[in-house]
C-alpha cells in the first residue's frame, strides 16, 4: 500500500444555515505518514474532515485523491472505499459484541461474501488488540477499547487515508498512549490525519501538522517549525500570588511556594526578571493563535501589568 496524493486547492465551505464560512480558501497538500490537524473550537476542522471524507460537498475549491476530485456523488463513493473516518462521536450498538458490530459495518461497506468479511473482521480485532474481547457487549467496554472498535470499523476497507477527529478525548494517560502507538502504527503505509485539542497527542505522534484557524491554514509544516516560530520569544515571570497575572499570551502558569510562574509569549523581554526559556510546540500554536510569532511580533517594551 501507499499513501495516497491529497491535494486541496482553494476549499471553501459555507454553511446555509447562518451563513457560516466554515472553510475559506484552504490549499494544502497532505504529506504521507501522521498529520497533525490543530485549532481553536469553530475554527473549520470538523467541516474539513467531513469534506475529505467524502460526507460533505465543498461550496467552491477541490479536493483531489490521488488525481479524483470529490465533486460528485459518485465519485465521492468511490473515495470513500479508500478512505477511514472515525468521527468524533461514533455510535455503538450496546447490546452488540464487538465482532458482531465490526461484522455488521463491513457488511454495510460492501463486504458481501460471508468468509472474507470475517476474515477481516479478525484481522481488524487483531489489530486493534481486542480479539480475545470480542465476544463482549459493547456496553461492557472502557473508553480506551469503544475508541479502538472505533478505529477498527475505520480500518475495516483497509483506508490509505485515515482520518480520526478527536480520539483521545476522556481516555486515562494508559489509554491515550496505547491509542495513540496504534494509531502510529497504522500509519507507517498510509496517511493518517488526526485531528485534536491536545497539542502533545501530535507533538507524541506527528511529524507533521496543519493549523486551521477561523477557516484559514495558519500553519503547515514539520512540527518542529511550529516550535521554531516561537524561538526567543518565550519566557518565565514568576510574580507573587496577590499581583495580577501578565497581560500576555501564556501558555502555562504554574503555582509555587510564593507566587505563581507564568510562561508567556513576548517579542521582546516583558520585564527585567524575565527569564528566557526554549520554544516548545505549544508556545509555537499560542504564539501563531496570537499572532505573536517572532515576524508578526511588533511592540518592544514593558507589557506586563505594574505590581
Ligand atoms: N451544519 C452546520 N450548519 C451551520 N454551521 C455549521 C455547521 N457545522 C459547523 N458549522 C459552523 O462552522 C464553523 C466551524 O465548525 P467546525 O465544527 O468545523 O469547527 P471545529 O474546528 O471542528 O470545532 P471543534 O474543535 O469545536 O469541534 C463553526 O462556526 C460552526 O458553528
Amino acid at each position: 500500500m501507499t499513501a495516497p496524493d491529497v491535494t486541496i486547492n482553494d476549499l471553501t465551505v459555507t454553511f446555509r444555515r447562518g451563513g457560516v464560512r466554515a472553510l475559506d480558501g484552504i490549499s494544502l497538500r497532505l504529506p504521507a505518514g501522521m498529520v497533525g490537524l490543530l485549532g481553536p473550537n469553530g475554527a473549520g476542522k470538523t467541516t474539513f474532515l467531513r469534506v475529505l471524507t467524502g460526507v460533505l460537498l465543498p461550496t467552491s475549491g477541490t479536493v483531489a485523491v490521488d488525481g479524483t476530485e470529490l465533486t460528485s456523488r459518485g465519485r465521492r463513493r468511490e473515495v470513500r472505499a479508500t478512505t477511514g473516518y472515525l468521527p468524533q462521536e461514533l455510535g455503538l450498538y450496546p447490546d452488540l459484541t464487538a465482532r458482531q458490530f465490526l461484522d455488521y459495518l463491513a457488511l454495510l461497506k460492501g463486504l458481501t461474501d460471508r468468509r472474507a468479511r470475517r476474515a477481516r473482521v479478525e484481522e481488524v480485532l487483531d489489530l486493534v488488540s481486542l480479539g480475545e474481547v470480542a465476544n463482549r457487549k459493547l456496553k461492557t467496554y472502557s473508553g480506551g477499547m469503544k475508541r479502538r472498535v472505533g478505529i477498527a470499523q475505520a480500518i475495516l476497507n483497509d483506508p490509505r487515508l485515515l482520518i480520526v477527529d478527536e480520539p483521545t478525548v476522556g481516555l486515562d494517560p494508559e489509554e491515550r498512549l496505547r491509542f495513540r502507538s496504534l494509531l502510529a502504527t497504522l500509519a507507517g503505509d498510509r496517511t493518517v490525519l488526526l485531528s485534536t485539542h491536545i497539542v502533545d497527542d501530535i507533538v507524541q505522534t506527528c511529524p507533521n501538522v496543519v493549523v486551521i484557524e477561523r477557516g484559514h491554514v495558519a500553519f503547515q509544516g514539520a512540527i518542529g517549525d511550529l516550535a521554531a516560530r516561537a524561538e526567543g520569544t518565550v519566557w518565565h515571570v514568576t510574580r507573587p500570588a496577590t499581583a495580577p497575572p501578565p497581560d500576555l499570551p501564556t501558555v502555562t502558569v504554574t503555582p509555587g511556594m510564593t507566587g505563581a510562574t507564568y510562561r508567556v509569549i513576548s517579542s521582546a523581554p516583558p520585564a527585567p526578571d524575565a527569564e528566557p526559556v526554549s520554544a516548545t510546540v505549544e508556545d509555537g500554536y499560542i504564539a501563531l493563535m496570537h499572532g505573536a510569532a517572532p515576524q508578526r511580533a511588533q511592540h518592544p517594551g514593558s507589557n506586563l501589568h505594574a505590581i
